[in-house]
């Protein structure tokens, strides 16, 4: 208790400390013992709450130095020696892949894989896109008129579907084990959260009597095992030289020919040699990353206009207008002319961010707010309070209205108030992918079906988890326009 005590005046008054604090626990009783709604709540609160540039958030004797502020979130974001993952990733079980790994790891990595989702490969990948969001369609269409259904588990099967078939060239339709996988996806994320918060869980030896250790081995085994196979197949294939992509662009180097394989690119990569376990670990890394967050973006869109049917009519009106026919002609240049539809997007990724909270490491020490901070500090950026900060976004900042996003009104904004992707060399890899991906979602969800809720914006209750998690079920009533 002397050693906590003497370790929280060890910093200055300009970086505070989060009350209520207690030796030992720290600021534990925000979290211990409080439903998971409470503890997003009791975070969120601390985090808006705080008045320093930076501020101390300490689970038991683990300090993490929180920001919502957003010049000290670039001075973290863009510091070369803050790019580091804390050892709460390790609770993701894949260590080895860009997600999770730390700096020594990730810098190679990462460098390797950044052309992987250039915009001549998304546009390879549009048809994949647009044949997954018809089959989901297709679904939703067997679904009588005016019944209440969670969209979530719709959009989900359907990023899993673009997912696979992108990355590895597999139909899950055909796949018996749909649902564990379409499981493995949510418990991604669900129970390295619950066991972050939960720090005496942080030791090893103490989760691995858990409950929660035990479902959450067999969900990795299960996926891991799927991974393997993926990348016995790729193996063999690039062994034999058969890998399917092109290598080389059509002549008229409009694009390439087919679509090129996120497994096939790390094969065959050649400024970088990747390991088994790193094949494997991104293979999943990626499916992990980048289903659960789509979907529940998606989800998020869907609810806000069917909340407000006038935005919704607008974007009905636009898609439309730039794409007439019944069967959309869609190209990622097309996609550029839904101004109006990305306003609305992004202003749905700034009230619900994905990603509410991220963590970061110093691999050397830094000097921030006056204080000299240690190698191996933990950094909290807030993003769900910078996006809600009422001296960036209005006093309504609140308030649902996409005009924010308007370019006369986007002009001269903090480069990092708007967070929704993450910011620095250590963002989001998909950022373009899920962009594209989610607007051919809207373009054929909103040709074909008119969204309402019974639900309110006032009711929205989030969880704490590593995604904002929404208390309740995305419920909407879909109508054949
Ligand atoms: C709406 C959709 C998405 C959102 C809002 C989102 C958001 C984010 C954020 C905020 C991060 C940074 C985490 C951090 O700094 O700690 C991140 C990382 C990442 N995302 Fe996404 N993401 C989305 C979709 C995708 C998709 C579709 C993919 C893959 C196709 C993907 C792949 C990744 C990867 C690999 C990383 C780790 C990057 C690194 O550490 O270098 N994401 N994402």
């Amino acid at each position: 208790a002397i050693w906590s005590i003497v370790k929280k005046n060890s910093y200055p008054q300009t970086i505070g400390i989060v009350e209520p604090w207690y030796p030992l626990i720290g600021n534990g009783l925000l979290f211990l013992g409080q439903t998971d709604v409470k503890k997003f709540q009791n975070l969120e609160k601390v985090c808006s709450a705080g008045k320093e540039d930076l501020f101390r958030l300490y689970l038991g004797e683990k300090i993490i130095f929180y920001t919502n502020d957003v010049n000290m979130a670039q001075k973290i974001m863009t510091n070369p020696n803050c790019m580091n993952r804390p050892y709460m990733y390790d609770f993701f079980n894949l260590n080895k892949g860009l997600f999770a790994a730390k700096t020594h790891l990730w810098k190679g990595q990462r460098k390797a894989l950044n052309p992987a989702f250039n915009m001549k490969i998304l546009e390879s990948f549009v048809p994949i896109f647009c044949d997954a969001t018809k089959n989901m369609v297709q679904r939703l269409d067997a679904i009588p008129a005016g019944e209440t259904i969670n969209i979530m588990e719709h959009l989900l099967r359907c990023t899993l579907e673009m997912l696979c078939a992108t990355t590895f060239e597999f139909d899950v339709n055909d796949f018996a084990k749909i649902d564990e996988m379409l499981h493995g996806m949510e418990s991604f994320f669900y129970y390295a959260a619950k066991r972050m918060l939960k720090f005496q869980y942080h030791l090893d030896f103490i989760y691995r009597w858990t409950k929660d250790y035990r479902e959450q081995t067999s969900v990795h085994k299960f996926m891991h095992t799927y991974g393997m196979q993926i990348y016995n197949n790729a193996n063999e294939k690039y062994t034999k030289g058969l890998l399917t992509n092109d290598q080389t662009e059509d002549g008229n180097n409009e694009g390439f020919r087919k679509p090129q394989l996120f497994v096939n690119q790390i094969f065959s990569n050649t400024s970088r040699k990747f390991t088994r376990e790193e094949i494997i670990e991104n293979i999943l890394t990626i499916l992990g990353a980048g289903t659960d967050t789509s979907a529940t973006e998606v989800a998020y869109v869907l609810l806000q206009l069917a909340m407000y049917p006038s935005y919704q009519q607008k974007v009905y009106e636009e898609i439309m207008k730039v794409f007439p026919e019944a069967e959309p002609h869609i190209t990622t240049e097309s996609l550029k002319r839904l101004q109006y539809t990305e306003m609305v997007m992004n202003e749905c990724f700034r009230i619900y961010p994905v990603a509410p909270n991220l963590l970061r490491e110093n691999t050397e020490d830094v000097t921030l707010c006056g204080a000299r901070i240690p190698k191996g500090s933990i950094f909290g950026i807030s993003i769900y309070t910078i996006h809600r900060r009422k001296d960036i976004w209005g006093p309504d900042a609140d308030r649902f209205n996409p005009e924010r996003f308007s370019p006369e009104r986007s002009a001269g904004r903090h480069p990092f108030a708007f967070l929704a992707f993450s910011g620095g060399s250590r963002n989001c890899l998909g950022a373009r992918y899920a962009m594209i991906s989610m607007k051919i979602m809207l373009v054929y969800l909103m040709k074909k079906y008119h969204f309402k809720t019974k639900i309110r914006e006032e009711d929205l209750r989030y969880r704490f988890e590593i995604i904002l998690r929404l208390d309740g079920e995305h419920l909407v009533q879909i109508e054949k326009r």
